[in-house]
């Protein structure tokens, strides 16, 4: 704060963000719920809010709640398979939040995955897979929109799945490198990818999910949906 204002308030924060303390005083769709304050606690690279709110409870109480939200956007991310080949294509990258609390080496296999930024979800997809595994995606399936942590995160993460062939590689992925992305395009075979789950070398949750999604009713599930790549 300076005499002149506050940073992410009524000043623009180190990227260019104002009024960040309004998220969600407009909300009314819960009568049991009504916000009265909303804190900004940090705006850095994403935002930290405290929000005071009155919340009704079954029995017809009315409580005061406080929750802190982290807010880095929405997401995307995605599950390229070959079904003739019985292969997925996934990343492995440093993940520091993981390190720090008892991932051992914090080298994480995941799904292709990215925020939002200003795309909808299916460009942002599309953008992301591009960056980060040098793959052109075709026709893409919407699997399912779903909060990750939703005690504290405000986060939905838009879930992908799409075929893929050596022909639609039109690069050399690896991440953005001016961002610090160091994003290591790893193909398995999709059998070697459950077992790296129940063995812990998958470790995360969207990429289990899509894994998991993939073996039930996904393309290597027992009566697999018939995609037709693009012409
Ligand atoms: N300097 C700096 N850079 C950051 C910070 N946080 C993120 N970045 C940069 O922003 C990039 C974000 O990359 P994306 O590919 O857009 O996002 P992501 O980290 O892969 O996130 C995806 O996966 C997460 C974990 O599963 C998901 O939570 C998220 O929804 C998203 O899908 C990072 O690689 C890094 O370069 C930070 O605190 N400081
Ligand atoms: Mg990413």
């Amino acid at each position: 704060m300076t005499d002149l204002g506050t940073p992410g308030l009524d000043l623009p924060d180190h990227r260019g963000r104002t009024r960040l303390d309004q998220a969600g005083r407009d909300l009314t769709g819960n009568p049991d719920v009504v916000i009265r304050d909303v804190e900004l606690l940090a705006t850095a690279w994403h935002v930290l809010r405290r929000t005071t709110y009155d919340y009704r409870h079954r029995d017809g109480r009315w409580t005061t709640e406080q929750r802190e939200t982290y807010d880095r956007g929405d997401g995307a991310t995605i599950l390229l398979y070959d079904v003739s080949r019985r292969t997925v294509l996934l990343t492995r990258q440093f993940r520091y939040p993981a390190y720090v609390n008892g991932h051992p080496d914090g080298m994480l296999i995941e799904t292709a995955a990215g925020l939002l930024d200003d795309d909808d979800p299916a460009g942002a997809i599309r953008r992301e897979t591009s960056e980060e595994l040098g793959i052109t995606v075709g026709e893409l399936e919407h699997v399912f929109g779903v909060w990750m942590s939703p005690g504290s995160v405000t986060e939905r993460l838009h879930f992908y799945a799409a075929p893929y062939t050596a022909a639609d590689r039109t690069g050399p992925g690896g991440g953005v490198a001016s961002e610090g992305e160091d994003i290591e395009p790893v193909e398995l075979d999709f059998d070697d990818a459950l077992t790296a789950i129940a063995d812990g070398r998958i470790a995360d949750a969207k990429t289990i999910m899509l894994l998991q999604w993939a073996a039930l009713t996904g393309p290597f599930g027992p009566t697999p949906k018939t995609v037709t790549p693009p012409a």
